[in-house]
């Protein structure tokens, strides 16, 4: 489904990403770990960026429209699917089509506000969801969220998690949560400074070998030479 060989990528003198080589296979459930700033975001972004037409992208920019509904947020993950009038009718009167299956989508979600409310009126978690809505409204095989559920409380992350991974044959998930990680994932991918040094299956870690990987990544924070970080007990 996706290969990436000796991908690097700067941002001025700032090497976001140093020399990935990655294979995913359709079917796989993979999780994206690392200490903040280890380009996590800047991985999955070129990964959908790849996997461009297959896969559905929420990013942590969200890029939702404050005045429209939750409703409307949700349905453009369809625009492209319909005609540009059907979609411009959309709008002031919503299709019943439409309006059955986001409402499903969005009990789901456990949105329980109503979908006529505006984006602008939502919390950070209810923003969250929306965003996933009209990420999961695309229909795409694939899913890439980058920590798509930060904002919510763990057993409501937890079960959303899970929905998600129900909803899509492919999941490419950044999260912070090792349980969760290696509980709901068939693969692990931690980056350290731009570099892959993890990249196995869930079933092969434990908490403890993550909460190491996390502890060496801070230590390794102000190691400037690159050089320094060769040997990790996980990648070359
Ligand atoms: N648009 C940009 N311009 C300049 N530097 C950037 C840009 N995007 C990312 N970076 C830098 O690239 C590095 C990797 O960033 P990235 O956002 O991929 O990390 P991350 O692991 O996703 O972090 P976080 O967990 O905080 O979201 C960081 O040092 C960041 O400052």
């Amino acid at each position: 489904m996706l290969n990436i060989s000796d991908f690097s990528l700067s941002f001025g003198d700032k090497k976001a990403l140093n020399s990935i080589d990655l294979s995913i296979t359709a079917g796989e459930k993979v999780a994206v770990i690392g200490s903040s700033g280890s380009g996590k975001s800047t991985l999955i972004s070129h990964i959908n960026t790849q996997l461009h037409g297959s896969a559905a992208y929420c990013s942590q920019q969200q890029g939702l429209v404050e005045s429209l509904s939750i409703f409307h947020n949700i349905y453009m993950g369809a625009l492209g699917r319909n005609s540009a009038l059907y979609n411009l009718l959309n709008l002031p009167f919503p299709f019943k089509k439409p309006l059955e299956e986001i409402a499903i989508i969005a009990q789901d979600l456990e949105l329980d506000c109503p979908l006529s409310q505006p984006v602008s009126k939502l919390s950070g978690g209810q923003r969250q969801r929306t965003a996933v809505g009209r990420a999961i409204y695309q229909k795409m095989p694939v899913f890439i969220g980058d920590e798509p559920f930060s904002a919510l409380d763990p057993l409501m992350s937890k079960r959303l998690i899970k929905y998600v991974l129900q909803q899509h044959e492919s999941v490419i998930m950044v999260l912070h949560d090792m349980s969760m990680a290696l509980q709901y994932f068939d693969r692990v991918i931690g980056l350290r400074n731009g570099k892959k040094h993890i990249d196995t299956k869930a079933s092969s870690l434990s908490i403890e070998m993550l909460q190491d990987f996390y502890q060496d990544s801070m230590n390794q924070e102000f190691v400037v030479n690159d050089s320094a970080i060769v040997g990790s007990a996980f990648c070359d």
